[in-house]
């Protein structure tokens, strides 16, 4: 049994609908700039709060207690399901995802595994139930890396400024390319019905690094899979989020997948992405820089930026990335309440 969700309105503007006010969540909301987070990570690694279901549910419903956002997303990372397909992956601090033994072959595609949720990553699960069923009214947003971005560590080893490598994988094996995105594209499917059988709400696919490549390239190597993807999830019928950074030349090939919600980062006005012809709810898009701003200049863009999503039912307001870690968290409380109040008064 759920726990009954009070406040709704995440879900309602993700299908499209009216709200009393506008719904807002923070990529990277919970951890990275928060004392009570910071001082659990003195003592663990991700992985290690990940492991632990009342833990990782406290620090997922963190932001929600503090900051009143319309949504909790689930604390873990892009990284989570990859160990169980044999991916050995370590998050270095100050670097991010280490991976010991990256991708360079077709063998080492084909050594690669398949998800068993219940056996493999309970603990995700176990966390899920516990914040549904007891604990959170809002809704919980699951989430997974795309292929691309999931492949870009994998051929890399760690995090990259230029993909050279996946890109000339991607060009020069592509027989191998498309088994690696066959293989994560199975796992991402397997992994995002577990969390939505578990309880959460809707789901964010983060191709947070697939804006490295030109419209032609995205139709050819990655299009197809994420429309194999998206339209297996859309059987589950929750709403699905598409986000990436540096992507608005591909926000409108994002707009023919079965999605709900296009999430844009902060280069593209939203006025100006939807005269363009995105037509589904529309997610963002605060440049996280002016989060270490004056308040004013928050505020004034974030007014801007209110006008534009209001102008038609279906805006989520977010950031156009993640917060942060040097983001005072009383800035994220104010920014949710200032949404919140200012929205409620236009409608
Ligand atoms: O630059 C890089 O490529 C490495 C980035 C990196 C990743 N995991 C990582 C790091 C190091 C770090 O954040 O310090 C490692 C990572 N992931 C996470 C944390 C926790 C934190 O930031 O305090 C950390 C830092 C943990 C540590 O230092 O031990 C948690 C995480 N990753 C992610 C999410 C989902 C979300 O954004 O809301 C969430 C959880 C939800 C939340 O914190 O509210 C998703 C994620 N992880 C990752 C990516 C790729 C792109 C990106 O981060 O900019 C993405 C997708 C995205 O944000 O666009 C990879």
């Amino acid at each position: 049994m759920s726990k009954e969700i009070t406040n709704d309105t995440f879900l309602k503007a993700a299908r499209g609908e009216k709200t009393d006010h506008v719904p807002v969540w923070y990529m990277r909301q919970a951890g990275r700039s928060q004392p009570e987070y910071r001082k659990l990570k003195e003592k663990y690694s991700l992985f290690e709060i990940t492991h632990q279901p009342e833990l990782c549910a406290y620090v997922t419903r963190l932001p929600v207690e503090q900051y009143d956002v319309d949504a909790a997303i689930l604390y873990k990372d892009i990284m989570t399901p990859l160990p169980a397909i044999g991916v050995d992956v370590e998050i270095k601090s100050g670097i991010g995802p280490v991976i010991a033994n990256p991708i360079q072959s077709v063998t080492d595609v084909e050594k690669l595994g398949e998800l068993n949720p219940e056996k493999d990553i309970p603990y995700v699960l176990d966390t899920i139930k516990l914040l549904t069923t007891e604990q959170l009214s809002v809704p919980l947003i699951g989430f997974s890396g795309a292929p691309f971005t999931i492949a870009s560590y994998m051929i890399e080893g760690g995090p990259s400024k230029n993909y050279n490598k996946t890109k000339a994988f991607m060009y020069s094996e592509p027989k191998a390319w498309f088994a690696l995105m066959d293989k994560l594209a199975d796992m991402i499917i397997i992994y995002v019905k577990s969390q939505i059988k578990a309880g959460v709400k809707a789901v964010q696919i983060f191709d947070s690094w697939v804006g490295a490549l030109n419209v032609e390239d995205y139709r050819v190597f990655i299009k197809p899979i994420m429309t194999r993807i998206f339209s297996s999830l859309r059987e589950e019928n929750v709403p699905l989020i598409m986000f990436g950074v540096g992507a608005s030349h591909l926000a409108l090939e994002w707009n023919d997948l079965p999605i709900d919600v296009v999430g844009l980062d902060w280069r593209l006005p939203i006025t100006e992405a939807r005269q363009m012809g995105i037509q589904k709810t529309v997610q963002g898009n605060l440049d996280p820089a002016l989060l270490l701003s004056s308040w004013d200049v928050i505020e004034e863009r974030t007014k801007r930026i209110l006008d534009q999503g209001m102008e038609q039912d279906g805006y989520i307001f977010n950031l156009g990335h993640g917060v942060f870690p040097s983001v005072n968290p009383e800035t994220l409380k104010r920014l949710t309440a200032f949404i919140h109040e200012y929205s409620s008064k236009m409608k």
